[in-house]
């Protein structure tokens, strides 16, 4: 079953995403020397800077860090997932003197070719450095158009079924180069969670949960949690469930 955690705003949010997190980072270090976790971008950021930063039971130097999906621009590029995470967490984690975690990021060297075929190489690399059995606990958004990962809502890659990592030149929302994780790797992860916050995610989330039959990229996310050991769960505000028929739970 998918479990929905609501709260009154980010604030509250941000704190019990990070207890989750920390009780699903020790679980998996008392069986394992490194913690797996993928980052999304969009609002997911600030509300782990706000969990995570100056929390003291963060191991970080344990976690390996990956991105769930990643536009294909350079690192410092105000449109890339991992820049957005360097400045709002990376940064301000190194002010604090501690050993910070690994960071996998795409090869920013093969960015500025248009060519589509060096996506596939940027993608395809990614899919390298990935663990074969999958992520321990990724952390997903859901767009307002219930788009997840760089998974859009009718999207060829939704079908996409040979690869881990897979490339697109068509997202609808800008910019248009991008790497995702697919549905086939996400099955394979430890435990998928989603943030999803404020008013304009309302209208989807009552599809999401409302509508069985949902072809939603979340909504077939939330269709893998028989897969995932871990499960599948939900933190959202409660302006973002207002009128949206689940059991609200609290972490
Ligand atoms: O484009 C993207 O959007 C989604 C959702 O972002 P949000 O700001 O609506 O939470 C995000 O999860 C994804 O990583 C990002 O590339």
């Amino acid at each position: 079953m998918v479990k929905v955690y609501a709260y009154e705003d980010s604030d509250a949010i941000a704190k019990s995403l990070a207890k989750f997190i920390i009780q699903q980072q020790d679980a998996i270090l008392a069986t394992k020397e490194q913690f797996t976790i993928a980052i999304s971008g969009g609002s997911l950021i600030s509300i782990l800077a706000k969990g995570l930063l100056k929390n003291k039971d963060i191991k970080w130097s344990k976690w390996v860090i990956y991105f769930s999906d990643e536009r294909v621009v350079p690192l410092n590029d105000k449109d890339s997932n991992f820049g957005a995470f360097e400045k709002e967490v990376l940064e301000p984690l190194a002010h604090e003197n501690l050993i910070g975690p690994t960071v996998v990021t795409i090869n920013e060297s093969l960015v500025h070719s248009e060519d589509h075929k060096t996506d596939q190489q940027i993608a395809e690399e990614y899919e390298a450095s990935l663990p074969e059995h999958g992520i321990d606990l990724v952390l997903l958004g859901c767009g307002p158009d219930g788009h997840t990962c760089s998974l859009f809502p009718g999207h060829k890659l939704l079908s996409e079924s040979s690869s881990n990592v897979a490339a697109l030149y068509d997202s609808p929302k800008p910019p248009p180069r991008r790497i995702t994780l697919t549905l086939k790797y996400l099955a394979k992860s430890g435990t998928i969670c989603f943030v999803a916050t404020g008013s304009s995610k309302q209208t989807v989330l009552k599809e999401i949960f409302g509508d069985s039959e949902s072809k939603l990229p979340s909504a077939i996310v939330n269709g893998l949690a028989e897969d995932v050991k871990g499960g599948v769960c939900w933190f959202v505000d409660n302006s973002a469930v207002e009128g949206v028929e689940v059991e609200k739970l609290q972490y």
